[in-house]
């Protein structure tokens, strides 16, 4: 059967990654997908963004919504402190097993399901209280619904860090109104660039002020 896109990455990775080295892993997906084949990762550019933002927040829980090619997943996990853990909802879970090598380090859990029903399950069946750190990557027009969801649910604290890719390309307008205009939130954009290309795009931080 032909191998999928996804697959054919994982492939180079494998053969060109270093295993358990998340930066080799990064190299190799980016080097890929800027010359082999686009695929939406957030990529090094906002990936350098990525990490600032989560350095700076330093969180004990990440709470990923769209994991896709376990890009970003790698690249906030090898930025974490020790014990914190990573919860990254995909819900169709694409070849996990080679993914899965490529996860070889401790903390990166992958909940199978839609952001809704796994948001939901979050504090009674995976035991979250709050959650430090969101970083939204997943269909545009969940963004706002779900963050909602998490606000109604309790989920953020005060200093709760939401950091959004493409607000502006593929964009997520009314997730962006809602979080600007809203007193709950403290925001930032930072500007950039679609991944391995030159259209714009941007993260919007909004920090939960509780
Ligand atoms: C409900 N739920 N719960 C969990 C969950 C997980 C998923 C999947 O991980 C998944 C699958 C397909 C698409 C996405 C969203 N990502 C995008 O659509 C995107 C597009 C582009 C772009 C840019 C330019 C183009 F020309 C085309 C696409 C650039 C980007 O960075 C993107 O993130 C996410 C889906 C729904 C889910
Ligand atoms: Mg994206």
């Amino acid at each position: 059967s032909s191998r999928s896109k996804e697959q054919r990455i994982l492939d180079f990775v494998l053969k060109h990654a270093v295993p358990g080295d998340p930066t080799s892993v990064l190299n190799a997906i980016d080097k890929y997908c800027s010359q082999q084949e686009w695929a939406m990762n957030v990529g090094d550019e906002k990936g350098l963004i990525l990490d600032r933002v989560l350095q700076e927040a330093s969180p004990s829980l990440v709470l990923e919504l769209g994991t896709y090619c376990w890009y970003s997943a790698v690249r906030m996990a090898r930025l974490l402190k020790q014990g914190a853990q990573i919860l990254t909802v995909e819900f169709n879970r694409n070849n996990a097993d080679i993914a899965h090598q490529i996860l070889q380090f401790a903390g990166v859990q992958v909940l199978e399901g839609s952001s809704e029903e796994v948001i939901r399950q979050l504090q009674k069946k995976h035991a979250v209280d709050t959650v430090d750190f969101i970083f939204i990557d997943h269909w545009k027009d969940r963004y706002l619904p779900d963050t909602k969801l998490m606000e109604e649910l309790g989920l953020l604290r005060k200093g709760t860090v939401i950091l959004a890719d493409n607000v502006i390309f593929p964009g997520a307008p009314d997730y962006l109104q809602y979080v600007r205009s809203s007193p709950k939130y403290d925001c930032t954009y930072y500007p950039s660039h679609l991944e391995y290309l030159d259209a714009e795009d941007g993260l919007e931080k909004a920090v939960y002020k509780g």
